[in-house]
């Protein structure tokens, strides 16, 4: 669904009235949009919707047993509170920040490297590229032989869970495989528990040979657990094949939540099972929340009579989400990504290589420039030799 069908659906649900709430169903589907901040607080703040849906596709790629898909039981809540305490901690964050600067250095060089050579950066393979190896090394402590197969990888287990499915719709056409997705997440879902699951036995039997505690890494994090807390090995494969997610949501799916009973949002009713997701374009891009909504103006920010909040407390921006499923890692996310942003900004001056700089989007597993980012580069040290 490309970002036309984002704002088709803002209009239709601006027509609907103050709590902008929109109900459709497809087959046995039955799905709720919210594009005001007040009924996405009641969809994503309660704990009404607590679960989050789970395709078939999903379910063979083993993401029921990672944190972001399984039902909100006893088992989401061990793994949320090894997130917290282990994974995204503090501590763990602070250790990760050496690999945080070598990254930031790496992307650097190459934005040199690309200006010198072809005189213009193209910003997003430089980011896709550092990203990879941060998260690569982030979970398993050290650059891989098969980074780039197990991007690959990750790349298509979100393409296969995002891809329409009819089946999903149509239990009764369960058994036939139209796009032959099934067999594709089979096969994918093979191949990462060999890779990843081989990582997992290479890594115990340090632990025990060499007595390798291990660094700072997820991987670690895992293996040094109290016995009481440590995963099936198969767990610790589903949980760490989720965590390498590179992409953020897209805006519109923002990581849809299931109804787990009936509840009211606003004065709809609605039944258990229901579908919610927030069209959290449609709300930033709401005239009457947003001043200028189109105008690029980071300015505003600094405007606002009260300061915006981006950690999931206020709802007309809420990139990490919000309540029992807001994103674990959002602490991390921001540290990384103002990081590189501060780096690459004090590295460079940046000017568009075109003269008009096109802003339209495309959805594919989130909201991307359709026409990517082209720019120059001047190094600052450059200008200080000017003066
Ligand atoms: C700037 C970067 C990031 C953005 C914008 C982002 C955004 C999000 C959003 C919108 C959700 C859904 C929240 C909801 O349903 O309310 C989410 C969930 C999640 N995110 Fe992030 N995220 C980022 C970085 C990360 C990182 C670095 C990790 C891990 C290494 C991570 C792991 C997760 C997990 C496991 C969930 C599912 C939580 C659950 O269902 O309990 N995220 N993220």
């Amino acid at each position: 669904m490309g970002s036309l069908a984002h704002r088709k659906l803002a209009n239709l649900a601006v027509s609907l009235g103050a709590t902008r709430l929109m109900a459709l169903s497809l087959g046995t589907t039955r799905l709720i949009i919210s594009s005001h901040p007040e009924t996405a607080r009641e969809i994503l703040s309660g704990s009404s919707f607590s679960d989050r849906p789970i395709k078939e596709s999903a379910r063979l790629l083993m993401f029921e047993r990672a944190i972001g898909f399984a039902p909100s039981g006893k088992y989401w809540r061990h793994l949320r509170r090894i997130a917290a305490n282990h994974m995204f901690s503090p501590r763990r964050i602070s250790c990760l920040e050496g690999l945080r600067h070598r990254v930031a250095d790496e992307m650097a060089a190459e934005v040199r490297r690309a200006m010198e050579e072809k005189g213009v950066v193209e910003l997003r393979k430089i980011l896709q590229k550092g990203s990879l190896s941060n998260i690569i090394e982030s979970v398993f402590g050290c650059s891989l032989e098969k980074e780039e197969e197990l991007g690959l990888m990750v790349k298509e287990g979100y393409e296969l869970i995002t891809e329409f499915n009819w089946e999903d719709h149509f239990p009764n056409l369960k058994f036939l495989d139209f796009h032959g997705v099934k067999r594709r997440c089979h096969k994918l879902s093979s191949k990462v528990r060999g890779i990843v699951g081989q990582i997992v036995q290479e890594r115990k039997k340090s632990v025990v040979e060499v007595n390798n505690n291990g660094g700072n890494d997820f991987l670690s994090a895992l293996l040094a657990l109290p016995k009481e807390d440590q995963l099936s090995d198969s767990d610790m494969v589903a949980v760490l094949w989720e965590v390498l997610r590179m992409h953020p949501p897209g805006p519109l799916l923002s990581w849809a939540r299931l109804a787990i009973h009936d509840v009211h949002v606003g004065k709809c009713f609605i039944p258990a099972g229901t579908t919610a997701m927030v069209n959290m374009w449609a709300i930033t891009h709401d005239p009457s929340i947003w001043k200028d909504p189109w105008t690029f103006r980071p300015e505003r920010f600094l405007e606002e009579a009260e300061d915006v909040s981006i950690m999931g407390s206020d709802l007309r921006l809420a990139p990490f989400g919000s309540g029992r499923r807001v994103c674990p890692g959002k602490a991390l996310g921001l540290a990384t990504v103002q990081l590189w942003l501060a780096r690459l900004l004090h590295r460079f001056r940046w000017l568009p290589a075109q003269q008009h700089v096109d802003l339209s989007e495309t959805l594919r597993l989130s909201l991307e420039m359709k026409r990517p980012l082209a720019c120059q580069v001047v190094p600052r040290e450059a200008d200080q030799y000017a003066l």
